[in-house]
């Protein structure tokens, strides 16, 4: 029998907790810490509307990075505000405080504002009323999608009106030659994969919060996931976007054109800025055919090189079929293990991969697969393993590698970091951290997306430690400037990572985007306090 026949075989004991995550499940509820001390260091407001400027010279950067910003001088709700949202969104303008709690929250419950509407639109026309009247009043609009973002990009600081897209839900068009989607910002990721699946197309991302998150907060904070390595990110596959500007104009770049070189392409700077330059409506996305046959192994190694020399072998052996090679580290299992009950498939081991194939031909993919795993273990690169070809067994594995974020929720305070580096050096910033922090911290753990070179470095403390943080930061972001890698590979800056941009990018670079800022919306008002550092405002 071959290595792949015997792999297969094995029975997989982790089967009862196979349960697609969905990152509002009510499991989730009783975790995190809710950051109260914003409150406290609002300051005086000025009367003035604040510009864009870069404040401090070239390379300066805030002094106190992590504090929380002070508001800034934007208009209050009034009584007459509330009328004219209730005229346009009768029954879908929220102000019961029952209600807006759960959207004046992030996903980790360590950002709250304090909005005291929110509204829901169904039409871009709507998006852009409420946005040419918040620009003429100078009301600040936070927009939120799905609210599942790590970096407190996607909910109020203060009391920004919530502008959701919840409601904006609806697919407009499918080209099933071209495998082209045009859809409205709202739809779940999950509702599209499903849609597209019935038509023998997938989405070319995939998320752990795939069952909650939205296209458009996918788009707008250019998010990477499972499937990057093989698909690639959405600023290749996204062909085209609506957007409606700060003053409420709607710019229509809903292209569905695959070669369009005339001139700037503008909707590249709306992927991934934040919902700070403009709110996205809909989005049109290329989309690959459904793969025929899909197998996922679970695969242990010894040591960190030994991965890496599985991940280069995986690279060669299964070629164009490769469509995910992720790893999660034995604390990552551990904490799976010790919250979630789930069950590790194989013997214990320092490292686990998950590696996905995803290709035309069943019996072509399962033989390349074989060769592989043969050549990974007999050279014992990898120690044990185990493989799903049917797709309840390959959830089972999957949620091992996704699973990841909610188990750590239950660990007590976590500081989350996303960090892109060169491959070979991904697991040394885990190794230097557990030595740097010694008993600091209760737990150091790493996982990611090996295939992109970026690592979720996560740090847990039974609660917030500020003497704890102080020896991560800026620690954590000198490493990773040594290294020419990025502080946020794909969770966007939003409020908390903002103020460290300048690790990751020049000073001319960050002052060129305030100077985008100023032009698309010189009064701020949209998503303030988020992506661009406090020193530009
Ligand atoms: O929790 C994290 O730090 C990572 C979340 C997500 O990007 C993942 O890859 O699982
Ligand atoms: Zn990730």
């Amino acid at each position: 029998m071959g290595i792949f026949q015997r792999l297969a075989g094995r029975p997989l004991k982790s089967m009862c907790i196979w349960s697609l995550w969905s990152r509002h499940s009510s499991a989730l509820t009783a975790v995190g810490r809710v950051t109260s001390d914003r409150a406290l260091i609002v300051t005086s407001c000025q009367l003035t509307q604040h510009r864009y400027v870069h404040r401090g010279g070239l390379g300066a950067s805030p002094s106190n990075p992590g504090a929380a910003p002070p508001r800034l001088p934007f208009s209050r709700v009034t009584h007459d505000d509330l009328a004219f949202f209730r005229t346009l969104l009768p029954g879908r303008t929220i102000t019961d405080p029952d209600l807006l709690k759960s959207s004046n929250v992030d996903w980790l419950k360590t950002v709250e504002g304090n909005s005291e509407v929110l509204l829901r639109p169904k039409t871009t026309e709507e998006v852009s009323q409420i946005l040419r009247y918040c620009n003429e009043r100078h009301l600040a609009v936070c927009p939120q999608g799905g609210n599942t973002g790590l970096v407190g990009g996607s909910v109020p600081v203060f009391d920004e009106i919530i502008l959701s897209t919840s409601l904006m839900n609806q697919v407009m068009t499918f080209d099933n030659i071209s495998g082209i989607l045009t859809c409205q910002a709202g739809c779940v990721l999950e509702n599209l994969s499903l849609y597209l699946e019935e038509r023998d197309f997938i989405m070319p991302l995939d998320l752990g919060a795939k069952g909650s998150c939205h296209i458009g907060g996918n788009v707008s904070t250019n998010a990477g996931g499972l499937r990057l390595l093989r698909y690639g990110s959405l600023r290749g596959t996204v062909l085209g976007l609506e957007v409606v500007l700060a003053d409420g104009r709607v710019l229509n770049c809903l292209a569905t054109l695959r070669k369009d070189n005339t001139g700037y392409d503008l909707k590249q700077l709306f992927i991934g800025s934040e919902g700070t330059l403009g709110v996205i409506t809909a989005v049109s996305i290329l989309c690959p055919r459904k793969p025929k046959a899909v197998n996922v192994a679970f695969l242990g190694c010894s040591s960190f090189q030994q991965l890496l020399e599985t991940f280069q072998c995986c690279r060669g052996m299964l070629g164009e079929i490769l469509s995910a090679f992720e790893f999660l580290d034995a604390s990552c299992m551990n904490l799976l293990e010790k919250h979630l009950k789930l069950t590790n498939p194989i013997t214990e081991c320092p490292f686990y991969i998950v590696i996905e194939t995803a290709g035309s031909n069943s019996a072509h993919d399962e033989e390349k697969l074989h060769n592989f795993l043969e050549e990974v273990m007999t050279s014992s690169l990898v120690t044990d393993g185990t493989v799903a070809t049917e797709a309840t067994k390959i959830k089972a594995l999957w949620s091992l590698r996704e699973r990841v974020t909610e188990a750590l929720t239950h660990e007590g305070y976590t500081y989350k970091y996303d960090i892109s580096l060169p491959v070979e050096k991904i697991y040394d910033l885990v190794e230097d951290m557990r030595r740097h922090l010694g008993d600091m911290a209760k737990n150091v753990v790493g996982y990611g997306h090996v295939g992109d070179g970026n690592l979720h470095l996560n740090i847990t403390s039974p609660s917030k430690d500020p003497a704890l943080l102080t020896a991560i930061e800026p620690y954590v972001y000198e490493w990773t400037a040594r290294w020419k890698g990025s502080i946020s590979a794909e969770h966007g800056l939003g409020l908390k990572k903002r103020n460290y941009i300048y690790y990751s990018k020049p000073s001319e670079a960050v002052a060129l985007m305030g100077s985008i800022k100023a032009m698309l919306d010189p009064k701020g008002i949209l998503n303030p306090y988020k992506t661009l550092p406090d020193n530009i405002h």
